[in-house]
């Protein structure tokens, strides 16, 4: 038997990731683009205190400690002056006793330094819309000031969140408030999703030997999922021709339509031009048959750093890698099941390290709901439902595309595993979003 002796799951990782690195740190502004998922590159620091200044807690009075009685006991003060959200209010220092009138949010007037809740209050209440119009308010000392100083929160200079974070509503929101614009954090990856197969036709086709090139469309949306832009190319046919040309597009090396369609009536080109991609992920023509285009053009000496690779495993043994004109290509099997399993395990932590992620995607270990067979001198990758007893196969075979709809994780079965029985402890790695 000729071909390359095969390597683990684990090898295969390794050369995937060594094909790429974090793309650059760029300043994504907090409210044009959409900087949830991305990776924080560089340490996020506050510009700015939160609170930004000493103001109220509540609804209710602002009031001089010197004012009130140290025992507690009620007393009558003139209402000075109305305290609002976005209204700074000074010069009410001079006038002595009194209180200022201040709703939750409101800078506190210079010298007073608590405030009493309307409810502790002879007032009892504000009417949401109606001016309140008191002209006396008869109150005691609290126990607390209710009153948020300045900077308690978070102070100016302080680090946010930590060069790879993946940035969430959360961190989103404490930079806003502490004075950021920007957050500094990795490019989005550009991926490019292409599928090869003459036999690949539109979705609904019904021409004899045809079948709907669905790979496409689930790797565009794992790559999505895994936190990249994605330009999705679509079908090319098993024609080095064909391949070499759309590859050469998507990397930006040159500037024509892959397809008559996508030229409009005119002749002009109806799609817009696609910049240059940080990845190629390609589905099909990696195995031993005469009509393999990604094999032909990867033997005809076009791209650079070619490892064609047999990984023991089961589905998703034949593979590839290589450089195209500098741009990483990640080649998996055409099989529907094999792609998607080869994605997850290769393609998505390439996405992730492009986008500065570190480390291997999430993994658990979870007892097995059910038996299940596996294959031999393989690991196995199997497609599996986690019910609340663990999890089950998602389908009787697993090279089955219908195991995909169901199957919420992957399960990774050592080589030499005769079979799994219930009770059994198994690797999982989670399908679904990478990223919050
Ligand atoms: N002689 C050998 N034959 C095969 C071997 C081998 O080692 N020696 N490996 C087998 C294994 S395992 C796999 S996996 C497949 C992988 O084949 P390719 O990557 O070359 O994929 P294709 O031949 O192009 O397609 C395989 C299968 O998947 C269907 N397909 C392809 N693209 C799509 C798509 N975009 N959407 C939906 N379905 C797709 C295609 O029609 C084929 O049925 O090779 C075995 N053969
Ligand atoms: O390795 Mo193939 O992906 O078993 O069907």
């Amino acid at each position: 038997m000729t071909g390359p002796t095969p390597r683990t799951i684990a090898e295969h990782v390794t050369a995937t990731l060594a094909l790429v690195r974090p793309l650059e740190v760029i300043d994504v502004p907090l409210d044009a683009a959409d900087p949830i998922g991305l990776v924080v590159g560089r340490d996020v620091v506050a510009a700015a205190p939160v609170p930004a200044f000493d103001n109220s807690a509540m609804d209710g009075y602002a009031v001089r400690s010197a004012d009130l009685p140290d025992d507690g006991t009620d007393v009558t003060l003139p209402v000075l002056a109305d305290a609002r959200p976005g209204h700074p209010l000074d010069a009410v220092g001079a006038q002595h006793p009194g209180v200022v009138r201040i709703m939750t949010g409101a800078p506190l007037p210079d010298g007073f330094d608590a405030v009493v809740p309307v409810e502790r209050t002879s007032t009892g209440r504000f009417v949401a819309g109606r001016p309140t119009t008191e002209r006396t308010v008869t109150l005691g000392r609290q126990r607390r000031d209710h009153v948020r100083r300045a900077g308690t929160d978070i102070t100016a200079g302080e680090v946010l969140a930590d060069s790879g974070t993946t940035v969430g509503p959360g961190l989103v929101a404490a930079a806003a408030a502490a004075g950021l614009t920007a957050l500094p954090v990795h490019r989005r990856p550009r991926v490019a999703v292409l599928s090869t197969g003459t036999e690949l036709a539109g979705l609904g086709s019904t021409a004899p030997g045809t079948i709907p090139d669905s790979n496409s469309l689930m790797l565009a949306a794992l790559a999505r999922q895994a936190g990249a832009d994605v330009v999705r190319v679509g079908a090319v046919p098993d024609a080095a021709d064909s391949l070499t040309t759309a590859l050469d597009r998507v990397v930006g090396a040159i500037s024509v339509p892959i397809h008559a369609a996508e030229r409009d009536d005119s002749g002009q080109v109806s799609r817009p031009q696609h910049p240059g991609v940080d990845l190629i992920v390609t589905s099909g023509g990696v195995s031993a048959g005469a009509s393999d285009v990604v094999r032909e053009v990867l033997a005809s000496g076009a791209a650079d750093g070619v490892d064609v690779a047999a990984v023991a495993m089961r589905p998703g043994r034949p593979q590839a890698l290589a450089t195209w004109r500098g741009v990483p290509w990640i080649a998996v099997p055409g099989n529907p099941v094999s792609a998607l399993v080869s994605f997850a395990l290769f393609a998505r932590p390439a996405v992730g390290r492009l986008a500065g992620r570190d480390g291997p995607p999430p993994a658990s270990t979870v007892r097995a709901a059910s038996a299940w067979s596996c294959p031999p001198h393989a690991e196995q990758v199997l497609p599996v439902v986690t019910g609340p007893d663990g999890v089950t196969p998602a389908a009787r075979d697993g090279h089955h595309l219908s195991a995909l709809p169901r199957a919420d994780a992957l399960a990774v079965v050592p080589a030499g595993t005769l079979g799994v029985a219930v009770g059994d402890e198994v690797t999982v790695h989670p399908l679904g979003a990478w990223c919050p």
